[in-house]
Formats: C-alpha cells, sequence, structure tokens
C-alpha cells in the first residue's frame, strides 16, 4: 500500500510522528509537505492530497492540520476523495468498513500521538465491507457527478 501524508504548521509536528510510525511499520509512503512549522495554508496541503489519491497515485492519504478539520474539508472538495476525520478508533474502524474512506484526517491540537498512531493503525488495516455500503458510497459518487461542470 502506498499512503501520501501531509500538514499544515498545526500539524507539522503529528506528521513527522506518524512518519516515524509508518517508517517503524515498513509502510511505503510519500511526504507532500509541510516541511517546517512555519505558517502556511492548509488548503493547499488537503487538495495536493486529495488530488494524489484521487489520480490513482497513491492508495490513501493522511491529511493533518491542528484541529483536521479544515484541511479535511479541502481535501473533499476533490472529486473522488472521502476524507475522515477521526478522532477515535471506533470511527477510523468504520470509516474504512462503512465509508472506504480513501483519506484519513487528525488533528494535531486535538488527539495525543499515541491515539493518533492507533488510529492510523487501525485505518490504514481495516477494508470496505461492501454490500449495502457500497450502494451508499455510489451515491455520494452520483453527488460529485450531479454537481461536476
Ligand atoms: O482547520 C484548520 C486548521 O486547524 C489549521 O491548522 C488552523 O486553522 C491554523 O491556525 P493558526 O494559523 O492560528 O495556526
Amino acid at each position: 500500500m502506498k499512503v501520501v501524508i501531509a500538514s499544515d504548521h498545526g500539524g507539522y509536528r503529528l506528521k513527522q510522528e506518524i512518519i516515524k510510525h509508518l517508517e517503524n511499520k515498513n509502510v511505503e509512503y510519500e511526504d507532500y509537505g509541510t516541511f517546517s512549522d512555519e505558517s502556511v495554508d492548509y488548503p493547499d496541503y488537503g487538495e495536493r492530497v486529495g488530488e494524489a489519491v484521487a489520480s490513482g497515485k497513491f492508495d490513501r492519504g493522511i491529511v493533518i492540520c491542528g484541529t483536521g478539520i479544515g484541511i479535511s474539508i479541502a481535501a473533499n472538495k476533490v472529486p473522488g476523495v472521502r476524507a475522515a476525520l477521526c478522532g477515535d478508533c471506533f470511527s477510523a474502524k468504520a470509516s474504512r468498513e462503512h465509508n472506504d474512506a480513501n483519506v484519513l484526517a487528525l488533528g494535531e491540537r486535538v488527539i495525543g500521538v499515541e491515539l493518533a498512531k492507533m488510529i492510523v493503525d487501525i485505518w490504514l488495516e481495516t477494508e470496505f465491507l461492501g454490500g449495502r455500503h457500497e450502494r451508499r458510497v455510489s451515491k455520494i459518487s452520483a453527488i460529485e457527478e450531479k454537481y461536476a461542470k
């Protein structure tokens, strides 16, 4: 599995911790920035990861900002992206099983590093269940198509 990860300055420190964790687990990843804690704009990084996942270059994306909210909103603007902001393990599992989330969003200012690592593990390991959830995810795609220019 190939993972792309990015953050703004508000998620930079947690991104570095998650990168160390991915390396320890031998998960293939690419870091799309930001590369310091200097202030930047989260939509740039959400869009970057969203495009990289939607294009098929990566299987999954991880985006991090202060709350995880802004960067997930931005990533979700890219057609084909289903970004899930998770602050607990149950949501991380359900976002994969039910929603086939292809981008995980985390908030550095909200959750601790150890919980974030646990969420990442569960999210990477959990498969989409399909079945009734397939129909609902298809309806999300239909909404995208309806509003596409
Ligand atoms: O949703 C947005 C994120 O939480 C940003 O990380 C946050 O807004 C950045 O705030 P500041 O510029 O005050 O560090």
